[in-house]
């Protein structure tokens, strides 16, 4: 598994985290997984889902608005790979509440009940089955926790005790859930270039979002996924800077898609 370099573009190794033995579909199943990029060379008992079905996951990420929609609706239309956005439309209608709202009125109330949701909804993305040899997600339950809810937390909007929770939360998922990623595509941009799609896209409950905070996604982002300073990385990381128009970028998306469908054949 893996990719090489190009023009505009770079690609770096990190582990992978593949369940190593088949079982039946459909249901979440104690097997055997490798976990070296997070605990050496030990073999730990994880759940699987779909035995490890050695389908080829690849995460989009970036800042808010940075385009990663836009970049998985293009590659909807030109593979067989199954893409999943994120299911936005249910942060903003559980049962009739919409968490993102709140969180976006007041964090500090909100911010828990929603990334708690994020994260079961994110999980749930994750482990779905497909039919595809390649699914193509918008994030990660990675990035809910070392993104969203760190950056909560860090600008003193999110209370110890709910960051507490919400770690416990993350650390036995991860730690019992084999939730394989095989390749990160970070579309990096400035702060400024999402602001200005933020306001071109005009979701009502964005409206009251600040370049200050994107600016601080963006910091954790690139701490993440280029300084590798914060939080360990899922899977080798492929950066398309994103600053460009909508042609330019198309056109970059052609010419990585190589490189970023090398993540299925392993
Ligand atoms: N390369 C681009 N240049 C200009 N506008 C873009 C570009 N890519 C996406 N957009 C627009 O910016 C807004 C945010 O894009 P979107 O794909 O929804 O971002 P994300 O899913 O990362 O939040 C949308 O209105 C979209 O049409
Ligand atoms: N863990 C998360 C993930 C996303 N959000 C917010 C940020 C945006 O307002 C919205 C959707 O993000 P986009 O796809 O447009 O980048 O959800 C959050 O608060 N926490």
């Amino acid at each position: 598994r893996g990719a090489g370099t190009g023009t505009g573009s770079s690609l770096t190794a990190a582990g992978c985290n593949r369940a190593t033995e088949l079982c039946d579909g459909g249901r979440l199943i104690q097997s055997r997984a490798r976990s070296s990029w997070q605990r050496g060379n030990s073999t730990t008992v994880k759940l699987v889902q779909n035995g490890g079905d050695n389908k080829a996951v690849i995460c989009i990420e970036g800042n808010i608005a940075s385009g990663k929609t836009t970049c998985l609706e293009y590659f909807n239309k030109t593979g067989n790979i199954q893409v999943f956005t994120e299911p936005v439309h249910k942060w903003r209608n559980v049962r009739g509440h919409n968490p993102l709202a709140l969180m976006y009125q007041d964090p500090e109330r909100w911010g828990i009940t929603l990334q708690t949701y994020v994260q079961l909804t994110m999980l749930d993305r994750h482990l779905s089955s497909i039919s595809s040899p390649v699914r193509m997600m918008e994030r990660s339950i990675f990035s809910a926790k070392y993104i969203f809810v760190e950056n909560l937390f860090r600008s003193g909007k999110m209370p110890e005790v709910d960051y507490a929770v919400l770690s416990e939360w993350f650390d036995w998922i991860t730690t019992n859930i084999c939730i394989p990623v095989d390749l990160i595509v970070y579309l990096q941009t400035s702060p400024h270039t999402c602001h200005e799609r933020l306001k071109q896209r005009c979701r009502e409950e964005e409206k009251v979002i600040p370049l200050e905070y994107l600016v601080s996604i963006h910091q954790l982002y690139e701490d993440w996924l280029i300084k590798r300073t914060s939080f360990p990385l899922p899977a080798p990381v492929l950066v398309i800077p994103a600053d460009h128009d909508l042609q330019k970028m198309l056109h970059k998306y052609e010419e990585n898609r190589e490189k970023i469908l090398a993540a299925s054949y392993h």
